[in-house]
């Protein structure tokens, strides 16, 4: 099913499957099979589950955890698949080294690694079972995302039995969100699809709509595949529907009809709703004229919700970036410690709680801190059992343990008095009073940073762990409210499948900070570079036809209101171009006088 945004392909997907339940389910419940339906986060888990209703008979997951559960069976070909990436690893290494350029310290370094990882290597035949976690650590069996995602693809490619248990197992596998999938895992599906006739594969997508670089954008029918479309947009009021037409036009000219309607005493009626574009001044002042469009948005629809910062009342205001989120909610130091010149692992890691330096406070500190505070015992016994060294039985052995467990709340007081109420405490101030405490175990990698004087010792991102850990508690706070996701911020990319009353598209090149996307370019109020011109003339894609997509997917959210604010350099410039781009009326462009 290839159709737009808001066509009702996952409502498709959802009535497909409660289909199959009625007229299929007691047959395939007697064969012990199951309806596979596989999406990309989750959150869209839940809600389809919720939708169908959980039964045995479906097995609705993620990606990763489809993979997984295809391959987790087959440890001889795991421990082979793994053995064989750790020797790549190495023969990369290697070829590196012997390059004639290859400096004494880079060699220095890679001979290190080889060594671990020959070292990695010898431990592979001694892993007894391998888990799936969020990071890969080969020796101790663990393998992470991006290992499934070509794990399972490669053998289900070289084993025609693991294609003829997948399909016997389920004969209906769908796919939400297929532009996103990697097309290796579509492939192995198309695949499997296409020598068992048996079976049927269903894709869901929309091209336009794909947003990350690995996604495999449209997926090319096999022989004697039917392909699906759906013409309306139920989602969008028509005043939004006139824009993402507009946008989609240059991409593959796709215009979708309908719109959302309401039915009044049995009349039904279209929504027409309201699109808005502020372009405003890129300077120190951004937050204010959020707040303040914000307010012109509220009065201009009869509609105070558009001042809620309460989740749930369907405001989303959508950043490119978090900087800006992280400056409205009070993080803004430790976002730029983790973020700016970061290693991936740090910044990737700032949107959701799982950078190494933030992994303690997140998980254990902070929520040990809620429930001291809030008088939760159970919560503080169980953590503390759990990670405390001082209550592992060996080290308990032979002590009182009433005088333990009193020294320990002596800490775990100190704890909350420091994270509450020291004005200037810091992260460093925090992690050291655990552990000199002995509260929690500490990641080794904190041991060069917790001392008098840290020196670099050139691991990743010494620097980055140095600045975060002078951020203040307050930030920690701030920070916490933030991965908890109890404000209305969300990425570009947070919103895909999801759709709100209230949009707020936030565009703000200068936050951007990398490549891919450019809404500066986009609008053509910054110029192209060079190669960028040499990537369209050539047909390639380019940094238009990737922010378009963003844009479209961003866009194509609001069932009500929609509002773009474009923080810009020259706002008369700026201006003068989005009009001559005729992406939204004249006279919804609006300006800092707009907001009085
Ligand atoms: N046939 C229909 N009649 C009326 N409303 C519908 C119909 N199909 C879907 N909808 C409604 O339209 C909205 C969008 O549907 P859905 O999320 O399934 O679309 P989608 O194509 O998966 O969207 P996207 O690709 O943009 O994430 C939902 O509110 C859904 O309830």
């Amino acid at each position: 099913m290839v159709a737009g945004a808001g066509s009702g392909k996952t409502t498709s997907l959802i009535k497909a499957i409660a289909h199959l339940d009625e007229t299929r389910g007691p047959s395939l419940r007697r064969a012990g099979q199951q309806i596979a339906c596989i999406t990309y986060t989750e959150v869209a888990v839940g809600e389809i589950s919720a939708d169908v209703g959980v039964s045995p008979l479906f097995h609705i997951s993620t990606i990763h955890s489809f993979l997984w559960l295809l391959i987790r069976p087959f440890h001889s070909d795991i421990a082979a698949w793994v053995a064989t990436r750790i020797e790549e690893k190495i023969t990369a290494r290697r070829a590196h080294y012997d390059k004639p350029r290859t400096q004494t310290k880079t060699k220095a370094r890679l001979e290190q690694e080889i060594s671990d990882l020959e070292a990695e290597l010898g431990a592979i035949g001694r892993v007894e079972k391998f888990v799936y976690g969020t990071g890969s650590s080969y020796a101790d069996g663990i393998l992470g995302h991006d290992d499934i995602l070509k794990l399972t693809p490669a053998c289900i490619a070289a084993h025609p039995l693991l294609r003829r248990l997948v399909a016997k197992r389920f004969p209906y596998i769908f796919v939400d969100e297929s532009q996103d999938t990697n097309p290796e895992v579509v492939g192995a599906l198309q695949h499997i699809g296409g020598e068992h006739s048996g079976l049927c594969v269903g894709f869901f997508g929309d091209p336009m709509q794909r947003i990350y670089m690995s996604g495999a954008g449209a997926v090319p029918p096999n022989d004697g595949w039917a392909e699906i479309t759906k013409p309306e947009n139920f989602r969008c009021p028509t005043s939004v529907l006139g824009v993402i037409n507009a946008i989609r036009v240059p991409g593959d000219g796709l215009e979708q009809v309908r719109g959302r309607t309401i039915t009044v005493d049995g009349i039904e009626h279209s929504v027409v709703g309201t699109t808005n574009l502020f372009i405003l001044p890129a300077d120190a002042e951004r937050s204010a004229r959020l707040t303040a469009v914000r307010r012109w948005l509220a009065a201009e629809t009869g509609d105070d919700l558009w001042l809620s910062d309460v989740r749930e009342e369907d405001v989303r205001l959508l950043v490119l970036v978090h900087r800006m989120a992280a400056t409205r909610l009070g993080f803004p130091s430790l976002y730029a410690a983790l973020n700016d010149r970061a290693p991936v692992s740090l910044s990737e890691g700032l949107k959701d709680g799982t950078a190494w330096p933030l992994r303690p406070l997140v998980q254990q500190i902070l929520p040990l801190v809620v429930a001291a505070r809030a008088g939760d015992r159970f919560t503080v016994m169980s953590t503390l059992r759990s990670e405390c060294p001082k209550l592992e039985p060996e080290r308990l052995h032979g002590q009182a343990v009433a005088s333990v467990l009193a020294a320990l709340q002596q800490s775990l007081n100190g704890l909350v008095a420091l994270m509450e109420e020291e004005p200037g405490a810091t992260v460093r101030n925090v992690l050291t009073h655990v552990r000199d405490n002995d509260l929690l175990r500490l990641d080794d990698r904190f041991n060069v940073h917790l001392v008098a004087e840290p020196v670099d010792d050139g691991s990743s991102g010494f620097e980055n762990v140095q600045a975060y850990l002078e951020c203040s508690v307050d930030e920690l706070w701030a920070y916490r409210r933030y991965y908890n996701e109890e404000s209305p911020f969300a990425t570009h990319h947070g919103v895909k499948g999801a759709q709100f009353e209230r949009v707020l598209v936030v565009i703000d090149d200068e936050e951007a900070g990398f490549r891919q996307y450019s809404y500066g370019k986009y609008f053509e109020y910054i110029p192209l570079s060079e190669n960028d011109e040499a990537r369209i003339a050539a047909g390639e894609e380019s940094v238009l036809d990737r922010t378009r997509r963003l844009f479209y997917v961003c866009c194509s959210r609001a069932m009500k209101d929609l509002a773009v604010v474009a923080f810009v350099p020259d706002v008369p410039a700026a201006r003068a171009a989005i009009i001559e781009r005729s992406l939204f009326p004249e006279a919804v462009i609006r300006s800092v006088e707009h907001l009085g």
